[in-house]
């Protein structure tokens, strides 16, 4: 045989490259070595009708093939490579005469060994050479896009590889306290972290962190590292800090995208400051109580003046006081029917009481699938609930029912105005009005049920404010009879009440629980009050927690779980200060937050639930059904959300005083 492509020419050989062909060719009885480099794609797409053939040859010599795998004595052979098919011939008289090693690597190598036989390693040869053959344009091309495919799959796999570093990093696999951090817990289930035990009951868990971990400590919940500062101390350089540092819209924003869905512009924030500084403070905030005062008219005084005799009437505590304040506050902010459209104003009236509790039934409704709907952890059935109510809602209070209105308030009307002037298109602002909706509502029903509540269970309490309320009343030159005309309570009368602010102010220290969250934008260095310094880094958040940290705290108020209605003032009528280790305190109870997140309905918010309760004193006998009644657990799913709810409700009657 003749075998003029004993001639060798070298390619670049890459692992993933180029297959080699080895071959020993039997050239005039001395088995000499010759090699060719076979481009491995060209192999990858026609391996078969070479080895077809090829093997072919070692059937027509009537051969015996004899098939193992194992790892040849081929040089590119490696066990992690591939397998090689080993393979021999016998010829009739049974001795052997060739050996095949079958290189199948990941993508199909092939290369043989030929020992004996003439004709086989002609053909391999051949083989090798015409595929190999460099200097063919056709080949050329092929090369060119065997390369391609090469670089295809280098992509594939450098993809695949940054995917799998990328997802344990989001894992938190990598993550490691570095020194000045706080001590770092990320839990046993990897990006979950604590999740399910913080969405289960927020505030124990804290407790459990901070008894482990000091007072600042990071966690891993749901994919972010929360940084818990518990170190009151800390809490003015926290909500102080710039906003290029400590950020709080990041979170606000995917919250209220989650649970409104609006989306907050740049001006959002300004706009609801603006309109919450000329509304609900100073003089906008006396006109705001005034439409209050009325809508209490409405709803809690409208029969007292019809001569009805002096029963008791039975209720759910917790019900009535929620939907009473719900239903007076969205009144006095969203306005009332047009007596003109209703016909008159009785027929108005009863429109907006009818109205109103529609509305709050639906909102209820809300307001319980909320922390979980805040969590994204919603079983699908509710979330299709969460997801009608939503959009109830945005029909509900869109920009064009709330215009066809009578007295809108001024909160309402300027920030609808402002979010269209600044280009917030009209179904952004019937989202936006939902969302006004629950934070003017979702927390003051709440606070006035426990207020009630605490003073129904502490008589001694109940009859100091019911004298300071009576005072108020008498020195206003108004009085509460049957058949008189309806009073008037103003925003001066309620000024005048600092036992009443100090119950409130205690209730609120007791079950206004809100998290108070930032998002770290720039690695931010943080000093304990014993003078350690910690680094918060960048991309974490930071967290506050004061109902665990100041509210019940026991260094700060003593016999922090019990209701001391005079907690807050002195005999003078004038506020407490609080220390701790003999330094004054700034933050000893943060219901409304701190700092820029100050919630900016705080003034409404007191004079709202005050008048509430000063109406219900002044006007009512109130007791409980069950005088040894037992405080109700709170909501543990609600940390972290404003005021705590009942787990049950509380019967309570009550009847007109006079
Ligand atoms: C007991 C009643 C209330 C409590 C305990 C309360 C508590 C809070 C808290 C803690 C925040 C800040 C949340 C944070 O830092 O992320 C907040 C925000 C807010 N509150 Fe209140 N609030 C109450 C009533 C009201 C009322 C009556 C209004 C309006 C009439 C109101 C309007 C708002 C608004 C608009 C925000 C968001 C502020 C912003 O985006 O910067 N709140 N509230």
């Amino acid at each position: 045989m003749s075998l003029s492509i004993l001639h060798e020419k070298r390619s670049k050989h890459q692992w993933l490259g180029q297959a080699v062909v080895a071959v020993w060719v039997d050239q005039g009885g001395s088995t000499q070595r010759s090699s060719a480099r076979w481009d491995m794609g060209s192999l990858a797409l026609s391996p078969d009708p070479i080895w077809k053939e090829v093997t072919g040859e070692f059937e027509k010599q009537k051969g015996k093939w004899v098939k193992q795998k194992c790892c040849g004595p081929y040089g590119h052979c490696s066990p992690d490579r591939g397998w090689v098919e080993h393979l021999e011939t016998l010829d009739s008289s049974g001795a052997k005469q060739m050996q095949w090693l079958k290189l199948s690597p990941l993508v199909g190598q092939l290369s043989c060994f030929a020992l004996h036989s003439d004709r086989a390693v002609a053909l391999l040869a051949k083989h090798s050479w015409d595929t190999m053959c460099c200097g063919d344009h056709q080949n050329s091309q092929l090369l060119d896009g065997h390369r391609a495919l090469m670089v295809l799959w280098v992509v594939l796999l450098c993809t695949l590889v940054s995917s799998l570093l990328g997802g344990l990093y989001v894992l938190g696999v990598f993550r490691r306290q570095r020194p000045n951090e706080p001590p770092l817990d990320k839990g046993t289930i990897p990006w979950l972290g604590y999740l399910l035990e913080f969405r289960k009951d927020s505030s124990e868990f804290l407790k459990r962190m901070q008894s482990k971990h000091g007072n600042v400590f990071t966690v891993l919940i749901g994919g972010y590292y929360f940084t818990f500062v518990m170190d009151p101390f800390c809490f003015g350089t926290i909500v102080k800090e710039s906003r290029s540092k400590l950020d709080f819209r990041t979170s606000a924003t995917q919250l209220v995208m989650q649970v409104f869905g609006y989306k907050p512009t740049e001006a959002t924030h300004s706009v609801v400051h603006a309109a919450s500084t000329k509304h609900l403070m100073g003089d906008g905030l006396t006109v705001l109580t005034q439409a209050t005062m009325e809508s209490f008219r409405k709803l809690l005084l409208f029969n007292l003046s019809s001569g009805e005799k002096r029963v008791w009437q039975e209720e759910n505590l917790f019900h009535y006081c929620y939907s009473i304040i719900f239903r007076a506050g969205y009144l006095a902010l969203y306005g009332s029917e047009p007596p003109g459209r209703a016909g008159n104003k009785e027929r108005a009236e009863e429109q907006d009481r009818l109205h109103s509790n529609q509305l709050f039934q639906e909102f209820r409704k809300y307001d319980r699938l909320f922390p979980h709907l805040a969590f994204a952890l919603l079983p699908p059935k509710d979330k299709r609930e969460a997801e009608r109510l939503k959009r109830h809602f945005w029909n509900m209070l869109s920009v064009k029912k709330v215009w066809q209105k009578d007295s809108i308030s001024g909160w309402i009307s300027d920030q609808e105005q402002l979010l269209a002037e600044n280009g917030v298109p009209e179904y952004m602002r019937d989202r936006f009005m939902f969302m006004l909706l629950w934070a003017s509502q979702g927390n003051t029903g709440p606070t006035a049920f426990w207020l009630l509540f605490y003073l129904l269970k502490h008589p001694e309490a109940l009859k100091a404010v019911r004298d300071e309320v009576d005072k108020v009343m008498r020195e206003s030159g108004q009085e509460v009879k049957a058949g008189s005309p309806p009073v008037t309570v103003t925003r001066d009368m309620l000024n005048q009440t600092p036992l009443l602010d100090s119950a409130l102010e205690e209730t609120l220290r007791l079950v206004a629980a809100p998290m108070l969250v930032r998002a770290v934008l720039e690695d931010t260095a943080l000093r304990t009050s014993s003078g350690t310094e910690f680094t918060l880094r960048r991309g974490d958040r930071v967290a506050l927690f004061p109902h665990i940290s100041v509210q019940m705290n026991p260094e700060i108020h003593e016999e922090p779980h019990k209701f001391k209605y005079d907690r807050f003032v002195n005999p003078d009528g004038t506020r407490k200060e609080f220390y701790r280790n003999g330094k004054k305190l700034k933050f000893v109870s943060m219901p409304w937050g701190a700092g820029v997140s100050t919630c900016p309905g705080r003034f409404f918010a007191t004079a709202e639930m005050k008048l509430f309760v000063f109406l219900m004193l002044s006007h009512f006998d109130l007791e409980l059904v069950n005088e040894e009644e037992e405080t109700p657990a709170i909501d543990s799913s609600r940390w972290g959300f404003g005021t705590m709810q009942p787990v049950r409700d509380i019967r309570f009657r009550y009847r007109p005083r006079f």
